[in-house]
């Protein structure tokens, strides 16, 4: 028997624009890769299946532009989807499309259930509040209240994620970049979500600082055994993370299977290119 997915994703799109006849109907195609030229509707995730199994980590590669972004945007409710559905395995709620849940039960799953990591750290943190303070408003958020069980969880959380505890006061805003990604990081840990979603997340930093957090994210999936979806447009990153890999071009899937088995053979003439410009 296959072993039921902790996150199932049916069918997902997202486009901004109406469409027009023109894009509506298959045989006048006036879509291309992704845009219609009639009416400038842009299909940014098109038809995206696919399921995510407990503890691995699902990397999600194409080059900007490929709807990597749009379709996190849409998993973690930060934009509303055009169609689709995407199933947690919660107990009793297996069969729940959780696209179509109240913004308050949305908001319970982003506090229980998910964790995100974004590009840009300023989208995840509030740079002004202190770096414990970060941690605790998602504590509260997820219904802690008691004050010294979360100052020892956020003093834990910092030192896993090698923030020392005597900065642990300072705002992220006063943080380099890797560690402002470090309090990200642990920040999206502190309701142990069985899902987090990394979008982009070493982009922009120094190889070396780059090193030290993927390092980071393979220790704590090796630990803590969290499911995690990995998007980058860096073959590199996924070949370091990824146990099995997605590769999008103009918001479709056009390859996907093991990582170890798209970078040895890769099929598709676009991952071909892209393996190929590692060499
Ligand atoms: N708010 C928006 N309005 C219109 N089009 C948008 C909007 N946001 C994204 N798009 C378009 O959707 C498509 C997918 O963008 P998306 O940011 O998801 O790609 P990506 O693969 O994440 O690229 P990058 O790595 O550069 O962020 C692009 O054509 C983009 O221009």
């Amino acid at each position: 028997m296959h072993e039921t997915p902790i996150l199932r994703v049916e069918n997902l799109c997202k486009q901004y624009g109406t469409g027009c006849q023109e894009c509506q109907d298959k045989e006048r195609n006036s879509v291309e890769k992704n845009y219609c030229k009639s009416c400038g509707t842009v299909f940014a995730v098109r038809d995206i299946s696919l399921d995510l199994y407990r503890g691995e980590i699902l990397g999600i590669v194409g080059e900007s532009g490929s709807g990597k972004s749009t379709m996190m945007q849409c998993l973690y409710f930060d934009t509303d989807i055009t169609s689709g559905a995407a199933y947690i395995n919660r107990p009793g709620k297996e069969n729940e499309n959780v696209f179509e849940l109240s913004s308050q039960q949305k908001r319970m799953i982003r506090n229980h259930d998910y964790g995100m990591v974004y590009q840009n750290p300023v989208h995840g943190l509030k740079m002004n509040f202190s770096s414990i303070g970060n941690i605790a408003e998602k504590l509260i958020a997820a219904g802690n209240r008691n004050v010294s069980d979360m100052e020892a969880t956020g003093k834990r959380l910092l030192t896993n994620v090698h923030i020392p505890l005597h900065r642990m006061k300072e705002e992220p805003e006063k943080f380099s970049g890797g560690m402002q990604q470090r309090v990200q990081i642990a920040k999206a840990l502190s309701n142990n979500p069985p899902i987090l979603f990394l979008d982009e997340v070493t982009t922009g930093l120094d190889l070396s600082v780059q090193a030290n957090v993927l390092d980071l994210i393979k220790k704590i999936q090796r630990e803590l055994q969290i499911s995690m979806i990995v998007v980058s447009h860096d073959l590199a990153v996924i070949r370091m993370l990824a146990d099995r890999t997605i590769v999008m071009l103009n918001g479709e899937i056009i390859e996907e299977g093991l990582t170890d088995q798209v970078l040895e053979d890769p099929q598709h003439a676009y991952t071909q290119q892209l393996v190929y410009s590692l060499l």
